[in-house]
């Protein structure tokens, strides 16, 4: 089964799972999430289902826009039943590294307004330890001006190299949709992080605006196996 088979599978089955007539739910960003989209686009012309979607990015609201989904925002829709996105990679306490696609900051704004957040993935993002499978580093926003001192900052506290991600169709660095810079933070492999604890801190450096470690945040999470299978995990 390709990789692409593996997403579809997963975003399926949650879709299925945990989207009901009369909700309000959170689109998540990246290539899985595009077919959680596909499956609630189908769902909701068939059964007819009054769904409104609140978008974590400029491309999930693209998504709903393009399947002519009921698009919603926090301002109308501030509770959310549930969120359902994807994720670089999730561990085995269902500590998630998220921002691969850069759209960290607006995607754990609309998990933390839902009831529950449901991870859909293939099976490379399945892992025990964080930076077992995903080794692009964790994804930190961080408002322009402080990158330089930031990305010290961190070194010194924390260990590893932190880099600034750059764009790929364009001359300099990648811009967040919210007009931010993004340091992916290669951490120290060899050292045990108490990733709560770290987010944390991060968190409170003057100039990071949100990370991509989502702790205890994700209820469930659903990857799709190589063999067809997808497998479950809950916090
Ligand atoms: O966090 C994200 C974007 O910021 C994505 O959910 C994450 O990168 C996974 O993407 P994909 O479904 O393409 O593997």
């Amino acid at each position: 089964m390709s990789l692409n088979e593996a997403k579809k599978i997963a975003a399926y089955k949650a879709v299925d799972e945990w989207v009901q007539n009369d909700t309000a739910i959170g689109v998540g960003s990246g290539s899985t999430v595009v077919f959680a989209v596909e499956r609630l686009a189908q769902r909701v012309s068939q059964e007819n289902l009054r769904v409104v979607c609140v978008p974590t990015s400029f491309q999930a609201r693209q998504l709903i826009v393009e399947n002519n989904l009921q698009l919603g925002d926090l301002d109308r829709n501030p509770h959310l039943d549930c969120a359902i996105d994807g994720a670089d990679e999730v561990d085995a306490n269902m500590t998630l590294i998220k921002g691969g696609g850069g759209c960290l900051l607006q995607e754990k704004i609309v998990a933390a307004c839902a009831d529950k957040m449901i991870v859909i993935a293939d099976y490379t993002k399945d892992s025990s330890k964080l930076g077992e499978q995903y080794k692009k580093g964790i994804p930190i926003e961080v408002v322009p001006m402080a990158y330089v001192p930031l990305r010290s900052r961190i070194q010194t506290r924390f260990g590893g190299k932190l880099k600034l991600r750059m764009a790929v169709a364009k001359a300099g660095p990648c811009v967040t949709d919210n007009g931010n810079f993004i340091l992916d933070w290669d951490f120290d492999q060899q050292k045990e992080y108490d990733w709560d604890a770290v987010n944390r801190e991060l968190i409170q450096m003057p100039g990071v605006v949100e990370t991509g470690l989502f702790v205890n945040m994700a209820r469930k999470a659903y990857f799709g196996m190589a063999d067809g299978t997808v497998k479950e995990r809950s916090a």
